[in-house]
């Protein structure tokens, strides 16, 4: 059965503005985009008669998604105590199954959002894997890895095998940050990476303590380390974070490689500080937009990353031409794809694949759009709440209130259950 998403807007990031037509999916791909195209009786018509936008699926670039469950736990504490004094003693606690679901919790949430992909660094990832999966969701998955123990190599390679094959699946090396895994470590992770071409997915430079540790440490910059690591000429090195790198050091970050996942709301909330985005943005360091896990945002929301990167930005540098609302739909979606190894994927576009979130443009906020506005319109007057369609790989995974996911009416008991356990 082909798709027929007739009479609808589309958008994606590359488009001078917003079209108005038909778009085909067939299989797993936009296979054409007109203004009539012939309907034919193998196709699934959804005419939309100009009520609905689409545009393409918004990728969550860093998340913990199983972090549903600790939503709430250490709320309002410094990075380093939040991890040392809070988070780490309640993940002890979480099983396979807990992650399960707290996974699934978050691909509620998520699915229903516009949300087509996510990165994930957590444990137990076959879970993660396994939960994305049923949802129909894409993703791409690290194994934390914190100290030099052999056995997160193992379960990185297994879980590279486990899911070799596996279209909506990518894996990533994931060291979890340079205060919790040696540099040698790192160097090991990294030519890994190479040697498998995989991507790497790691914090980096999150709290402004970064800078002094790396000094005493190892006598090395950021960027030193990034070099000296192999992060530089890994397949992706995924840098969740990157909020305090210097305006001269950024240069060095341009390379095609390297992804800086900007989390604007994880870093306001722990109290991180802003991340330089305009330097980024003006060097030609890709970046990508992530909500960080649901213990430190509290949303899973990229909508709302969206708006307010788009706007934090603009106050920052008092400039209001900066960090462009379409510069951060690429960000969101097309960027995002990149950051988790997908190629295809973050465009409408015929031959693309179709990952495409469909939006409401009879709510009231969206009176007076038109082609040439519609971005705008979506990133500073739009949010979640908007969506009524996800499509992953040619199939809705959320449709008007459903999900392809048969037991997804069970994930919020089972993942209520988990969490009063891991809290006694
Ligand atoms: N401790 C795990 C491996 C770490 S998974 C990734 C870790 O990142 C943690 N995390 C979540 N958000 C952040 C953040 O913003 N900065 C640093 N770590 C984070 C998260 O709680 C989780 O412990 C094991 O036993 O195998
Ligand atoms: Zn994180």
């Amino acid at each position: 059965m082909r798709t027929l998403l007739r009479r609808v807007y589309y958008v994606d990031a590359f488009m001078e503005e917003a079209k108005r037509g038909d778009i085909l999916i067939d299989g797993d791909s936009i296979v054409e985009i007109g203004e009539e195209i012939p309907i034919s009786e193998d196709m699934e018509v959804l005419d939309c008669k100009f009520k609905k936008a689409v545009i393409p699926g918004l990728v969550n670039a860093h998340t913990h998604a199983a972090m549903t469950l600790l939503r709430g736990l250490g709320e309002e504490r410094p990075l380093k105590e939040w991890l040392e004094e809070k988070i780490w003693q309640v993940e002890a606690k979480l099983t396979p199954e807990d992650i399960y679901w707290g996974t699934s919790l978050a691909l509620l949430e998520m699915t229903s959002m516009g949300v087509t992909a996510f990165a994930d660094m957590y444990f137990e990832m076959e879970e993660v894997g396994s939960a994305a999966q049923q949802f129909g969701a894409r993703c791409a998955l690290a194994k934390g890895i914190i100290g030099t123990d052999e056995s997160n190599v193992e379960k990185t390679l297994s879980l590279i095998d486990h899911f070799k094959g596996q279209e909506l699946v990518n894996v990533q090396i994931g060291p979890h940050a340079p205060y919790t895994v040696p540099a040698e470590m790192y160097k090991r992770l990294c030519d890994l990476a190479l040697d498998k071409g995989v991507g790497v997915h790691t914090h980096f430079m999150e709290a402004p303590w970064e800078r002094g540790f790396l000094m005493e440490k190892y006598g090395m910059t950021p960027v030193d380390f990034l070099e000296n690591s192999g992060l530089l000429s890994v397949p992706v090195a995924l840098l969740a974070h990157c909020v305090w790198m210097e305006e001269e050091e950024i240069e060095k970050m341009s390379c095609p490689s390297v992804q800086v996942a900007h989390n604007p709301s994880s870093n306001l909330k722990l109290g991180s500080g802003i991340a330089p985005l305009r330097g980024y943005l003006d060097r030609g360091v890709t970046v990508s937009l992530g909500t960080d896990g649901a213990a430190s945002n509290n949303r899973l929301d990229v909508w709302e990353e969206m708006r307010l990167a788009a706007l934090l930005h603009k106050g920052k540098e008092l400039d209001p031409t900066c960090c462009k609302a379409k510069e951060v739909l690429k960000m969101a979606t097309f960027n995002g794809a990149r950051a988790l190894g997908f190629d295809k994927v973050g465009r409408i576009e015929r031959s693309w694949k179709a990952d495409l979130a469909m939006i409401d443009l009879d709510k009231p906020h969206y009176v007076g759009f038109d082609c040439a506005n519609l971005v705008h319109y979506l990133v500073y007057a739009g949010s979640s709440a908007d969506v009524v369609g996800t499509m992953v790989n040619g199939v809705w995974v959320y449709y008007h209130g459903n999900y392809k996911y048969k037991e997804a009416e069970f994930v919020r008991e089972r993942a209520q259950k988990s969490r009063e356990r891991i809290c006694s």
